[in-house]
C-alpha cells in the first residue's frame, strides 16, 4: 500500500509489514462490545491504531487487521461509517493472542522478506518515533520491542509474603514488537505455551530481543480508566 514517500528514508531499505491484533473480547473492560470498537475522542479505538501505522512517513507496505470471529461485519460497518480509506486486509483471529498473531502471519505467507510489526489494536496512541525506532532496531538486530522503565516500585510474591525487586533492572513491555519476517514465522511454528503474553516471549528462545525506548503515552486500553486517560491525552493534544 504505502511505498515510502522519501526514497532515502529507512523504510526504503526493506519492506515493512504490520499485523494489528484486535481479536480479543475485552473481558476486563466489561463493555457491551469488544474494547477495540469503543469510541475514543470521536472514533473507534482501532481506527486510531490503524491510522498510526498507515502514516505514509512509515512506509508500511501492507497492513493486516485481526478481528474476533463474527466481528468482521462490525468493523466493516464502522469503516463505512467513518469513511476509512486505509487499505488493510482482514483476518479472523483465534482464542488466544498467540493464535491471532499466527492467523495474521498466515496472511503474509508468501512475502519473501522484510520486517513485521505486531501491535495491539488497543494501543491507539503509539508515537510515530517509537514505531520507526522499533522497525529499525529489528532491521538491525532481528527482533526489537518497545519498553519503558516502571514508575512504581515492584514486589515479587513469594511463599513467605513478598520481596522488593530492583526496578532499574525491570522493563514494562509494550507493542510494537518488530521482527525479521522469517524469524517470526519460525517462532510461530513452535508449540504455544501458556506463559506467552507477547511476541518477544515467543521469539526469545530463537533470537535475542533488543529493547527500544517506548513511551508512557503508548498505553494499552485494558480497563475503563485507560480510556479516560487516552481521551484526556488526545484532547490535550498530547497523544
Ligand atoms: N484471542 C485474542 C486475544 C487478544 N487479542 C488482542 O491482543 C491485544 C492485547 O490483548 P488484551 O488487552 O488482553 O485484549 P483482550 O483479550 O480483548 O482483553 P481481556 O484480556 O480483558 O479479555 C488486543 O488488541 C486484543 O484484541 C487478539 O487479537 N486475540
Ligand atoms: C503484548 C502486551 O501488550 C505487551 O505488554 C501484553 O503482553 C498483552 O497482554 P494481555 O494480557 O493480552 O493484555
Amino acid at each position: 500500500m504505502n511505498e515510502p514517500k522519501f526514497p532515502g528514508s529507512p523504510a526504503s531499505k526493506y519492506p515493512r509489514y504490520t499485523i494489528i491484533v484486535a481479536g480479543g473480547s475485552g473481558t476486563r473492560m466489561g463493555a457491551d462490545r469488544p474494547k477495540q470498537f469503543l469510541e475514543l475522542a470521536g472514533e473507534p479505538v482501532l481506527l486510531h491504531t490503524l491510522r498510526r501505522f498507515a502514516d505514509p512517513a512509515l512506509g508500511v507496505r501492507e497492513l493486516v487487521v485481526v478481528l474476533p470471529a463474527g466481528q468482521l461485519e462490525t468493523w466493516q460497518t464502522l469503516c463505512a461509517q467513518y469513511n476509512v480509506q486505509i487499505p488493510h486486509a482482514l483476518v479472523v483471529g483465534g482464542a488466544t493472542r498467540w493464535a491471532s498473531v499466527r492467523a495474521g502471519l498466515a496472511q503474509l505467507a508468501d512475502r519473501e522478506s522484510g520486517v513485521v510489526a505486531v501491535h495491539d489494536g488497543v494501543r491507539p496512541l503509539t508515537p510515530r518515533a517509537v514505531i520507526e525506532a522499533t522497525y529499525e532496531a529489528a532491521y538491525n538486530h532481528g527482533a526489537a520491542v518497545a519498553a519503558v522503565v516502571p514508575k512504581d516500585s515492584v514486589r515479587n510474591l513469594s511463599q513467605q509474603g513478598s520481596y522488593a525487586l530492583n526496578r532499574a533492572r525491570l522493563r514494562l513491555v509494550q507493542t510494537p514488537q518488530c521482527f525479521d519476517l522469517a524469524l517470526l514465522r519460525r517462532a510461530y511454528q513452535l508449540p504455544e505455551l501458556s506463559t506467552f503474553t507477547d511476541d518477544s516471549s515467543v521469539v526469545e528462545d530463537l533470537h535475542p530481543i533488543q529493547l527500544v525506548e517506548g513511551d508512557y503515552r503508548n498505553l494499552k486500553i485494558t480497563t475503563a480508566e485507560d480510556l479516560y486517560v487516552a481521551e484526556a491525552l488526545l484532547r490535550a493534544g498530547k497523544g
